[in-house]
């Protein structure tokens, strides 16, 4: 692992079910610095829980390897939030005290609560979204040196997502905590997420910060002619016109109009690359 790496693979590879089982991630290798807040995008089935899973030390690697911190400094909260559904919120919040003497941070918990849910309620009567509130203010108060968020933010409702979407950046900037979080919500990556591992068919298809990534790809309109030496990323031609995000080889100059790709227009390009590559 690179000497500030907060997280980082080497050729790592896993197979579900044995050696008959399909390979769900293969030969992954990327170094994440630490203190950046990392977008881990892909189509369903790329791996991305595998990887988060393999990440908090929940599963083995078949092959290659995932490098780490301890687990007591890393906090997890997967997909389906596992809590434990007799006890009340207030109960779950002294658990997390208790697991984690000398480090629990009870004011990063409450803040993520914020009052939007009576501390008495079984977390068993909670809604969805209302759980995912429980299990990220158990992770924050947790204060890890790595949060690794499985789609946190799928079951919450646009204007609680905007917040607990603010509030975790913040927290995460004053503490330099290092945040892995997968998601499908491309505009919510915008503006939050320095770094991008992209996935798909269990490889690393874009791995890296996100300034770098956006500086080396143009987006270009104009008449149909051979773009070499960039490297079209995807093209698609109406009549004569053509519009194509490349990774461009030094300046793009031709008869092309030339823009910036936005982190979305980035990413639809490489997803929508990755599902013809994969039909
Ligand atoms: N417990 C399991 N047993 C067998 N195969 C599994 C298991 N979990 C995942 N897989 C397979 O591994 C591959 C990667 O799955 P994974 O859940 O990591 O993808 P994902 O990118 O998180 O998908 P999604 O966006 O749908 O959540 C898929 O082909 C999936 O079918």
């Amino acid at each position: 692992m690179t000497r500030d790496a907060a997280l980082a693979a080497g050729l790592l590879g896993l197979r579900y079910g044995g050696r008959r089982g399909g390979w769900a991630l293969r030969e992954c290798d990327f170094a994440l610095p630490a203190g950046r807040v990392c977008a881990l995008v892909g189509p369903n089935g790329a791996g991305k829980s595998t990887l988060l899973a393999l990440a908090a030390g929940l599963l083995r690697p078949t092959e290659g390897h995932v490098t780490a911190p301890a687990r007591e400094r890393i906090a997890y909260v997967a997909q389906d939030k596992p809590l434990h559904p007799r006890l009340s919120v207030t109960d779950t919040l002294r658990m997390g005290r208790e697991l984690n003497p000398g480090r629990w941070d009870e004011s990063a918990a409450r803040r993520v609560l914020a009052d939007t849910l009576d501390p008495r309620s079984l977390v068993r009567d909670l809604s969805g979204g209302q759980r995912t509130r429980v299990a990220l203010a158990l992770a924050l108060g947790k204060r890890p040196e790595l949060l690794l968020l499985d789609e946190p933010m799928a079951d919450l409702d646009p204007l609680a997502r905007h917040q607990l979407m603010g509030l975790l950046m913040a927290d995460a900037a004053d503490h330099g905590t290092t945040v892995v979080m997968s998601s499908h919500i491309l505009t919510e990556l915008e503006g939050a997420c320095d770094h991008l591992l992209l996935l798909a068919g269990g490889r690393v298809r874009l791995d890296g910060p996100v300034d770098d990534l956006l500086a080396a790809h143009t987006l270009l309109t104009g008449p149909v002619a051979d773009l070499a030496p960039h490297t079209v990323v995807e093209s698609r031609t109406t009549g004569r016109q053509l519009t194509a995000l490349v990774r461009h080889e030094g300046p793009v100059e031709g008869p092309w109009e030339t823009t910036a790709p936005s982190l979305e227009d980035l990413l639809l390009a490489h997803l929508r690359t990755t599902e013809g590559a994969r039909a």
